[in-house]
């Protein structure tokens, strides 16, 4: 079975990783991780969210990161937006991709965005116009696609329907996101294609938390059908806040030393994700929740 030869990593530690600390973080301790990733090669990070403080207090800075992080030209830097005042703050703040997020379950979408999966397409239809004319790049995300934490078991079908939903809004990228972490090689390669069906595949990806120290396998087997983009957080960063005892992304170090050993290549040079997630960790005051990151420099250390 032929890999993919390329592969797009989303970088989503200062958004995704960090949201859900209890300790304020600083402005300046963000913006130094987004310009440490910016250097490491990644072309797409995920640095924001402009969602309510009260939700999500730790991202109301989202505002003073995007202002004074060092952007690279090419790179995408992208936030999150649920409705149109979170659009109006990402456009002020020269978001170059908006994502919208909704969940393949019922019970998730209530909890994480306080209405129903079909209350929150019809709030997302501004937002995705908006963008339109605003030339902003649209990327949805789907939450709960490999099970939730309230519900159990999601059916692919419930997936793939709100897959189509994104896709008639014109997203460019859809995330394919096992929020809890519960999805296994099998089960993600028959989700990933039945959602095939119903949008480009290399313009799918796949979110995996390794809550089960799942994701490594998940994202070998998603490459096996075709998936080529991933998202993954430095140093492990991560939890949700709607979903208890889900850890982190899956780390960043992890994958790359992944895919640098299937040959694959990301434009992204590993040593400097480890000192990216080394810097975050010290600061947080814990050890990685990266193998890779760990090992590399344990080594280093001698
Ligand atoms: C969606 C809402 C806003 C609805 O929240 P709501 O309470 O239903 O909305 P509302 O319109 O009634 O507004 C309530 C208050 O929030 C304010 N507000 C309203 N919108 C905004 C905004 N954009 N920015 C700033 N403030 C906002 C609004 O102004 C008002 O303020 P008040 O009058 O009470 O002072 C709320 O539920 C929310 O912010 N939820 C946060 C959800 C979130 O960020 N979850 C984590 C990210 S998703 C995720 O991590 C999953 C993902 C993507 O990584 C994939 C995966 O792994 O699953």
């Amino acid at each position: 079975m032929s890999l993919p030869s390329k592969v797009k990593i989303v970088e989503v530690g200062p958004r995704d990783g960090l949201q859900n600390e209890k300790e304020t973080i600083s402005a300046e301790v963000k913006i130094e991780l987004v310009d440490r990733l910016t250097d490491a090669g990644f072309v797409n990070i995920e640095a924001a969210s402009f969602v309510s403080p009260k939700w999500v207090p730790q991202m109301a800075t989202s505002t003073e990161v995007m202002d004074r992080i060092r952007r690279k030209p090419g790179v995408v830097y992208s936030a999150l937006t649920p409705n149109m005042k979170g659009f109006e703050a990402a456009l002020a703040a020269k978001a170059d991709e908006v994502v919208i997020f909704g969940a393949a379950s019922e019970a998730f979408s209530q909890r994480n965005i306080n209405c129903s999966i079909a209350e929150s397409i019809e709030r997302f239809r501004d937002v995705a116009q908006a963008a339109k004319q605003h030339n902003i790049r649209l990327r949805g995300s789907i939450s709960c696609s490999f099970g939730c934490p309230y519900q159990g078991e999601v059916p692919a079908d419930s997936v793939a329907d709100v897959v189509r939903r994104l896709r008639e809004l014109g997203c460019d990228e859809i995330d394919i996101a096992d929020t809890i972490g519960v999805g296994t090689p099998r089960k993600v390669q028959a989700v990933m294609e039945r959602v095939a069906k119903e949008f480009p595949i290399e313009r799918l990806s796949g979110h995996f938390h390794d809550t089960y120290g799942q994701a490594t396998a998940n994202i070998y087997a998603s490459l096996e059908v075709g998936i080529s983009i991933f998202h993954s957080s430095v140093a492990g960063l991560g939890g949700c806040p709607y979903a208890k005892g889900a850890t982190g992304n899956v780390s960043t170090e992890d994958v790359l030393f992944l895919l640098n050993g299937l040959g694959i290549d990301t434009g992204i040079d590993l040593d400097k994700v480890v000192d990216a997630g080394q810097f975050i960790s010290q600061h947080l005051g814990r050890k990685a929740a990266s193998r890779t990151g760990n090992a590399i420099a344990a080594k280093r250390a001698g």
